[in-house]
């Protein structure tokens, strides 16, 4: 058993001579928060897409679990443990919270759906929402549902692109409680595409520097947070 629950190997995704992603290695330990930053367009979300199989590769390995699933698509990833919350709310916006989680947690195939469902719905404060219709919801009430939709099923990686945008600053701080809450809890592993610095170092184990399509910085984030790269690069001098 590999001591990496996902493993992204020299990952590249050019799109004709743009290098939006250009070989990329990272990694994810069981339970670990991965803070992701770097300005607009460093690609980002490009590897977030690699990882889940949205995107294909130009080159590189994507490893879930110690299994190679580079060709697999995203619902096979899905599957097996590799979960991205989308901002699609919206999309139920008329059913109530948790018949749409457990309706969510049915199409994954779980046994018990039901019980699925409010275990989601528990960990993430939504029970006395259990039964609001999900437009009715307050903006960051349906962030943590888009949560609870990417939790059923249990995954072991959380692949997040800016949770925390149009939150705000006791929302974010809110979201950011339960990502870490969930880490230790349900052992969940997260990596976290997010442009709030404050939440980022605030609750990443690890984080990871990208600019034009590469890494140029990766480790604890007090010693990125102090890399004069980063700071030339991303943060400037505010940080
Ligand atoms: N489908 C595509 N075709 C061509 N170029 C693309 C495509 N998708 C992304 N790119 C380019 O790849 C680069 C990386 O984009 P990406 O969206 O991954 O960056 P990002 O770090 O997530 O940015 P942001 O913080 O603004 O979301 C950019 O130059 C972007 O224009």
């Amino acid at each position: 058993m590999s001591e990496f629950v996902l493993q992204a190997d020299d990952v590249a995704i050019h799109y004709g001579g743009v290098k939006a992603v250009d070989g990329v290695s990272l990694t994810l330990r069981r339970g670990e928060i991965r803070g992701l930053i770097g300005p607009n367009g460093a690609g980002k979300s490009t590897v977030i897409d690699a990882i889940t199989g949205r995107v294909r590769l130009t080159r590189g390995k994507v490893q879930l679990g110690g299994q190679d699933v580079t060709e697999l698509g995203p619902v096979a990833r899905r599957m097996r443990g590799l979960s991205r919350s989308f901002q699609r709310t919206s999309i139920f916006g008329q059913m109530p919270v948790r018949r749409q989680v457990e309706l969510a947690s049915h199409k994954m195939g779980v046994a018990d759906s039901g019980a699925d469902a409010d275990a989601v719905l528990r960990e993430l404060d939504l029970m006395p929402m259990a039964d609001v219709i999900a437009e009715d919801l307050g903006y960051g009430e349906q962030r943590r549902l888009d949560l609870a939709l990417a939790l059923v099923g249990r995954p072991s990686v959380l692949l997040l692109d800016e949770p925390m945008a149009g939150l705000s600053v006791q929302e974010s701080h809110d979201l950011a409680k339960h990502l870490k809450a969930l880490t230790s809890r349900w052992n969940v592993s997260v990596l976290l595409v997010e442009h709030d610095m404050d939440v980022v170092f605030g609750i990443s184990d690890v984080v990871t520097v990208f600019e034009l399509g590469r890494v140029i910085a990766s480790g604890e984030p007090a010693a990125v947070r102090a890399d004069p790269r980063v700071r030339e690069a991303y943060l400037g001098s505010a940080a």
